[in-house]
C-alpha cells in the first residue's frame, strides 16, 4: 500500500526539506503542494533542487487543497498549524513541523509564544521512553524543534541512567542559518552572518526553554531547570549542542560511556562516537543520523555532551518522516538514511 501525502508550507526550508526525503521513500506519493503568498507559482521558482516537482503548481493553502490524503505536513510559521489542522479528519495522518501542539502546558505556551493554547500532540521524537508506542496509534504528531531534539538526545541516557539529576542544566547550542527560514531577517544577511558567530534568545527566553524542560521532565528529572543559549554560526545546515549537568556523588567516566552505550545501541538514527571522538555538525548533513558522545569532568563534576544533527533532517523534515513511518505502521527508517556528506 502506497500512501497519497501532502505538503502545506512546500515552498520553505522545512516543507522543502519533507518533500526531498519523501521523493525517496518508496511507500508515498506526492500530492497537493501549498504554500501562501507564493500560491499560483511553480515550485521550481522556491526549490530548483527538487527536480522531480519543478512543473508542481503551489497551491493555496485550503481545507480543499488538503482534503483527500492520508496524510498532510504542516511546515507553516507558528500559530498557523491549529486552524488548518482542525478541517482535517481525525483519520487523516496530520504532522506538524511547527511549535503549535508541542507543548503540554497552556502557561508556558502563553508565556512563550504570547498566543493562545491551539492543545498538545503527541511528541515526534521517537527515541524517547514510552514514544514509539504513542506514535504508533496517533493521527497527530507535533516535530520537535531542532534545539530540543539535539540537546535532549545529548542527555538523555545520563538522565535515565540517574546520573545526573536535571537540576543546574547549562546548554549552549550553535545552529546554521537556515534553521531561522526563509524570511528576511535583517540580522541574518550575509554581511552580519559570514565570518562570525553571536548568541540571540540569551537569558531563558528563546521559546525552546520549556520544551527543553518538557522533555528532561519526562526523562526522569525532578524539577528540572536549564540555562538555554542558542548561537548562531555561519553555515546552511547543523547543530551541534553541548550540554552539560551536575553529576550526581560517586559518577565515573566509565559509567557515563555504559549509560550511552546502553541507551543507544538499538536506536538506528542516534550513533555513539568512539571515546575521544566528539560530533562534528558536517558529518550528518543530509542525514537523519544525530552523533552524540559524552563524558564526565571530574573537577567540574558535570557530565559534559555534545550531540550534532542536521536541523533540517532529523531536527525536522526527518525526524517528521521518522515519527510519520512509526505511525503508518511502517518501518521506522523507510526512506531515511543515517549517511552523512563529508567533507
Ligand atoms: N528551519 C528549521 O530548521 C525548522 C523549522 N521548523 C518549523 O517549520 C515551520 C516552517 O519553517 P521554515 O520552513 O523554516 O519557514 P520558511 O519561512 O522557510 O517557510 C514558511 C512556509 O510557510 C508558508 N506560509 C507562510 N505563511 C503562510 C500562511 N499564512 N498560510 C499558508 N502558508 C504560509 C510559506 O509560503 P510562501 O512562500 O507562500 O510565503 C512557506 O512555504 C515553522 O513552524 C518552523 O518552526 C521546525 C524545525 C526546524
Ligand atoms: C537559527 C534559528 O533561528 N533557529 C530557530 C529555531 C528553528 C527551529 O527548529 O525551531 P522551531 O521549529 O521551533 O521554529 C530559532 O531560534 O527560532
Amino acid at each position: 500500500m502506497t500512501f497519497h501525502v501532502a505538503v502545506a508550507g512546500c515552498t520553505g526550508y522545512a516543507g522543502g526539506e519533507v518533500l526531498r526525503l519523501l521523493l525517496g521513500h518508496p511507500e508515498v506519493t506526492i500530492g497537493n503542494l501549498t504554500a501562501g503568498s507564493s500560491a499560483g507559482s511553480r515550485l521550481g521558482e522556491h526549490q530548483p533542487h527538487l527536480v522531480p516537482l519543478a512543473e508542481r503548481e503551489v497551491l493555496p493553502t485550503t481545507a480543499e487543497n488538503l482534503a483527500g490524503h492520508d496524510v498532510v505536513f504542516l511546515a507553516l510559521p507558528h500559530g498557523t498549524s491549529g486552524a488548518v489542522a482542525a478541517e482535517l479528519g481525525p483519520e487523516v495522518l496530520v504532522v506538524d513541523c511547527g511549535a503549535d501542539f508541542r507543548l503540554a502546558d497552556p502557561e508556558q505556551w502563553a508565556k512563550y509564544y504570547q498566543s493562545e493554547h491551539a492543545g498538545t500532540w503527541p511528541y515526534g521524537l521517537p527515541e524517547l521512553p514510552g514514544a514509539r508506542e504513542e506514535l504508533a496509534t496517533t493521527r497527530r504528531i507535533a516535530v520537535p524543534g531542532c534545539y530540543p531534539t539535539t540537546a535532549t538526545l545529548a542527555l538523555a541516557p545520563a538522565l535515565i541512567h540517574g546520573l545526573v539529576d536535571g537540576r543546574d542544566v547549562v546548554v549552549a547550542a550553535a545552529s546554521g542559518s537556515s534553521g531561522a527560514g526563509k524570511g528576511l531577517k535583517p540580522h541574518l544577511l550575509g554581511a552580519e552572518l559570514f565570518g562570525s558567530a553571536q548568541a540571540y534568545g540569551v537569558g531563558g527566553v528563546h521559546r525552546h526553554t520549556p520544551e527543553l524542560l518538557q522533555n528532561y521532565a519526562r526523562l526522569g528529572a525532578s524539577e528540572p531547570t536549564v540555562s538555554f543559549t542558542p548561537l548562531l554560526v555561519p553555515m546552511a545546515r547543523g547543530i551541534l549542542a553541548v550540554v552539560s549537568a551536575p553529576a550526581v556523588p560517586g559518577v565515573t567516566a566509565d559509567q557515563v560511556r555504559q549509560a550511552y552505550q546502553d541507551s543507544y545501541a538499538e536506536e538506528r538514527f542516534v550513533h555513539l562516537l568512539p571515546e575521544g571522538v566528539w560530533p562534528v555538525s558536517q558529518n550528518v548533513v543530509g542525514s537523519n543520523a544525530v552523533h552524540v558522545n559524552a563524558t564526565f569532568d571530574p573537577d567540574a563534576g558535570r557530565v559534559v555532551a555534545i550531540a550534532a544533527l542536521d536541523n533540517l533532517c532529523k531536527g525536522t523534515a526527518g525526524g517528521a518522516i521518522q515519527s510519520m513511518n512509526i505511525a503508518l505502521g511502517l518501518d521506522e527508517a523507510t526512506g531515511l538514511s543515517s549517511i552523512g556528506v563529508a567533507p
